[in-house]
C-alpha cells in the first residue's frame, strides 16, 4: 500500500484504494472517444516462446478500450514472423506486427541509412522508434502506451493505470511513467535501477550541484521501468538512444520539451517480476553489464546537452562518489528487506556495484574518445522533413507484411 507523498516535481498517482478494475475500464472506454489509445509492444521473437507473453496476450484480449496494438518484432526470420502473426491473431483489437528484420522494413532502413537517419544499432530503442513512426502514420491513437513483453506478473489493471493519467479528458499530462516494487520469490530485484541509477544520479548531484535535470530524474521512483504512456505527438519530437539508454533518453527528452507539470508517474502494481538478465560480468556485450554501460553513456550525453562538461579526472571522482553512495544504499536496502521478510544477497549486490563503478569509467572513456558517435536516433519530425513520404510507405509495408500472403 503506497502513501500519498508528492515529490513536488512531477505528479505522483498512487494506488490508495485498490479501486476495482471494472470502474477504471468503464471510464477508459468513455475517455477513448476523445483520446483513442494505441499500445506498442516491443518484443523479441524469443519472448513469444517465453513464459510471459502468452499470458499478456490473454489479458490484452479482454481490454475493451484499445484502438490498436502495434507489436515491434525483433530477431525473427520469415517462418518466425509467420508464427508471430498466428500468435497475435487471437487479439480482437486491430493489431499489426512490424517485422523489423523483414525485407520490406529492411529496405526502408537502408533508405534511412543512406541519408544518415537510420538507428545505428539494433536494440529496444530502435524497435520502439520504428513503432513510434508507425503509430504516427496509422493515426489511430491520440495516446500511446508501451510496456515490456517479459512481465511475468502482468494483469490488465497495469495497462488501465498506465493510460489513465494521460487519457483523462480533464488532465493535461503529456507523459506518464510507471513504477512498482520489483519483488519476486522473496527477493528484492531491480538491480540496475537500485544499485546503479539511483546512486549515480545522487553522485552527479553531489558533483554538479542540484541541477533541475538531475533532481527531475531522481524524482522518478523507477526511472528504468519499460512502462510509459504519452500523447502521440510527444513521440514525434524526441531523439532516443537505440539501445538500453532508451528509458533515460525518453525521460530526458520529455523534460527538455515540457514543463514538469505536464509529466507524471503512476503506481502500476503491488509486485512486478520479469525475465532477469545475467549480470554478465565477463562479457560487456550482454546482460546488466551492457545495460549499465548504455545507461551511463546516455546519461553523460544528455548531461552534456545541459552544459555539463566532463573530464577523465571528473569520471574518476564520479566513480568514487558513486561507489560510496551505492554501498550506503545497499545497507538501507538490506535493512528494509529484513523487516519485510525478504532476502538480499549483499555479496552479489556489492559485486554488481563494483562492476557498475568500473563501467562508469568505461562509459566515460567512450564518451571522451568518441565525440562523433551518433547514439541518438533522429526525431520523426526530422525524418519527415528529409523523406516526407517515408512514414506512409512504412505504413503500407507493414500492411503488406500483415496481409494474408507475405
Ligand atoms: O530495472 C532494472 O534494474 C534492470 O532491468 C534489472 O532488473 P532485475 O534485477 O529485476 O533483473
Amino acid at each position: 500500500m503506497s502513501d500519498f507523498h508528492q515529490n513536488g516535481i512531477i505528479t505522483d498517482f498512487h494506488n490508495l484504494t485498490r479501486r476495482p478494475l471494472a470502474a477504471l475500464e468503464e471510464e477508459l472506454v468513455a475517455f477513448s472517444e476523445r483520446r483513442p489509445m494505441s499500445l506498442i509492444l516491443p518484443s523479441l521473437f524469443a519472448e513469444l516462446e517465453g513464459p510471459a507473453l502468452a499470458h499478456i496476450v490473454e489479458e490484452l484480449r479482454r481490454v475493451p478500450y484499445l484502438a490498436e496494438v502495434v507489436i515491434g518484432l525483433d530477431r525473427a526470420d520469415r517462418e518466425q514472423f509467420l508464427h508471430a502473426r498466428e500468435f497475435f491473431a487471437r487479439l480482437p483489437q486491430h493489431h499489426r506486427i512490424l517485422w523489423n528484420d523483414g525485407p520490406r522494413l529492411q529496405a526502408l532502413d537502408n533508405e534511412l541509412e543512406a541519408q544518415g537517419l537510420a538507428p545505428q544499432q539494433p536494440g529496444k530503442g530502435r524497435n520502439v522508434w520504428y513503432c513510434a513512426g508507425y503509430v504516427q502514420a496509422s493515426n489511430r491513437g491520440r495516446v500511446v502506451a508501451l510496456h515490456d513483453c517479459d512481465i511475468l506478473t502482468y494483469d490488465r489493471g497495469l495497462l488501465a493505470r498506465l493510460f489513465y493519467p494521460v487519457v483523462h479528458p480533464h488532465f493535461n499530462y503529456e507523459f506518464c511513467k510507471g513504477y512498482y516494487p520489483r519483488i519476486a520469490e522473496g527477493r528484492l530485484n531491480g538491480r540496475v535501477s537500485r544499485l546503479m541509477v539511483t546512486p549515480l544520479l545522487r553522485a552527479l548531484k553531489q558533483m554538479h550541484g542540484p541541477l533541475p535535470y538531475l533532481e527531475y530524474l531522481d524524482s522518478y521512483r523507477y526511472a528504468l521501468s519499460g512502462e510509459f504512456s504519452m500523447r502521440s505527438e510527444v513521440l514525434d519530437g524526441i531523439r532516443i538512444p537505440a539501445d538500453w539508454g532508451l528509458e533515460i533518453g525518453v525521460l530526458s527528452e520529455v523534460h527538455r520539451n515540457y514543463s514538469t507539470k505536464r509529466l507524471c508517474q503512476v503506481d502500476l502494481a503491488d509486485a512486478y517480476d520479469h525475465k532477469h538478465q545475467p549480470v554478465s560480468a565477463e562479457d560487456a556485450s550482454g546482460g546488466l553489464n551492457r545495460m549499465s554501460l548504455d545507461i551511463a553513456k546516455a546519461l553523460y550525453r544528455k548531461l552534456a546537452t545541459q552544459g555539463v562538461t566532463f573530464s577523465a579526472e571528473g569520471f574518476r571522482t564520479l566513480k568514487a562518489t558513486y561507489y560510496r553512495l551505492a554501498l550506503d544504499l545497499i545497507e538501507a536496502y538490506d535493512h528494509d528487506a529484513v523487516m519485510n521478510g525478504l532476502r538480499l544477497d549483499r555479496h552479489a549486490e556489492e559485486q554488481a556495484v563494483e562492476l557498475f563503478a568500473a563501467n562508469l569509467l568505461e562509459a566515460g572513456s567512450a564518451f571522451l574518445d568518441n565525440p562523433g558517435e551518433r547514439p541518438f536516433i533522429p526525431s520523426w519530425n526530422r525524418v519527415r522533413a528529409a523523406i516526407p513520404d517515408l512514414p506512409e510507405r512504412m505504413f503500407q509495408a507493414v500492411e503488406r507484411d500483415n496481409a494474408a500472403a507475405v
